[in-house]
């Protein structure tokens, strides 16, 4: 067989809060030629009657890896709803399927059964419901569940979109407790997580990286917040010693001038708030979520589930098509970063 007729790798696609946009933003997917080919892990019924409620043809067929999926189908890998799920209305008996959808991915990722994992929308609230406050652990999102699930101490969130990249040194944390997480391990454990993925999975040879302080106007010279210079500066002193290019701390308002950003390959902010505001505004319905530091290869929508559009067919698309094609050209930029490494 040539290698032009190599059958495509399979990428997993979990359809995420069945009340949510998730299950009619996979119908769009039969819409366009993929590069890996879509399997949406989902419950088959659920998928069929939202595509037609939303007024998409798509034809929805179970997965078979040993077949090649005819014309204008999407293929599923059928997992039932706990409990029929309304458009718009969350249900915490349906928690546990939105995690069985992310625990199957994950599983089949592992075994190289798929190539990568790109997620539709979950709600964290109602995962958190129905684990119930006795759970050990409550959902804060895919980020750290996907951290917990793979055994990955440190994972680092970064969304691309409308031309920018920003990563986050801290994620789903209330503000309060930000300060105090912004330790010089987690930052140079996070500085290192992106600067290896921007060369793996990215093709960037040399990556820099601006870096945001954590306090207005980094600091002003210890005057308004001391972490630039107790923490922030001297981790990047040491990380630049070994080759690496930091541009920092730099104030984050700042930063995200264009001809700042224009310097950096990525921006590092310290907290969500500081950095996903910016690039949601240059790119929302077209950004990606990306977990960077995993065994395995994730992208993700960069909007939630947005309840009140669920079933009516006017969610954009964009951002879970973009989240597809960039996972398939990490998938293609991994591979190839393997095989000048070994050569
Ligand atoms: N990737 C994820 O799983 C993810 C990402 C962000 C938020 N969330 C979760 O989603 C839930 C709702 O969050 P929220 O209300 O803050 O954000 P949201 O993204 O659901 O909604 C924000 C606004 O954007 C609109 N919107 C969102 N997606 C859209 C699309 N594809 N097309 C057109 N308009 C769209 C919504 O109608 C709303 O006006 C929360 O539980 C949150 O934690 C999940
Ligand atoms: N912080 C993300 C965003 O605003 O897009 C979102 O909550 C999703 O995070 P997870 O990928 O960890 O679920």
């Amino acid at each position: 067989m040539s290698a032009d007729k190599r059958p495509k790798p399979a990428l997993a696609i979990t359809s995420g809060e069945p009340a949510g946009i998730g299950p009619e933003l996979c119908a769009r997917l039969a819409e366009r030629d993929w590069p890996l080919r879509p399997v949406v892990l989902g419950d088959i019924d659920l998928l069929r009657e939202r595509g037609a409620r939303a007024g998409f043809t798509t034809r929805f067929e179970p997965w078979n890896a040993h077949a090649e999926p005819g014309s204008g189908v999407l293929e599923v890998l059928h997992l039932p709803l706990a409990t029929p799920s309304r458009p718009g209305v969350l249900d915490a008996a349906n928690g546990r399927y939105v995690l069985d959808l992310l625990d199957r991915a994950i599983a089949g990722c592992k075994r190289g059964e798929f190539a990568a994992m790109v997620t539709a929308p979950v709600h964290k609230g109602v995962i958190c419901e129905s684990l119930g406050a006795a759970a050990a652990m409550p959902f804060s999102g895919h980020t750290e569940y996907l951290a917990e699930h793979t055994a990955t101490p440190r994972v680092v969130m970064m969304l691309v979109g409308g031309g920018l990249r920003v990563a986050l040194v801290t994620t789903h944390l209330p503000l309060s407790q930000v300060p105090a997480a912004i330790t010089p391990q987690a930052l140079e454990e996070t500085l290192r997580i992106v600067h290896a993925a921007l060369i793996t999975d990215f093709g960037i040879a040399q990556p820099r990286i601006l870096v945001a302080g954590l306090n207005p106007h980094a600091g002003e010279g210890g005057h308004m917040g001391r972490e630039e210079i107790e923490v922030i500066e001297p981790v990047l002193e040491r990380l630049r010693g070994e080759g690496m290019q930091l541009i920092g701390p730099l104030p984050a308002d700042t930063l995200f001038v264009p001809h700042t950003l224009e310097k950096g390959d990525v921006a590092l902010a310290m907290y969500h708030d500081q950095g996903l505001p910016v690039l949601k505004h240059a790119s929302f319905g077209g950004g990606v979520n990306v977990t960077l530091g995993l065994p395995i290869i994730r992208t993700s929508v960069d909007h939630g589930t947005a309840l009140e559009l669920a079933g009516s067919g006017r969610a954009d698309p964009g951002s879970l098509f973009a989240a597809i094609d960039l996972a398939a050209m990490m998938v293609i930029a991994r591979a190839a970063h393997a095989t000048t490494s070994a050569s």
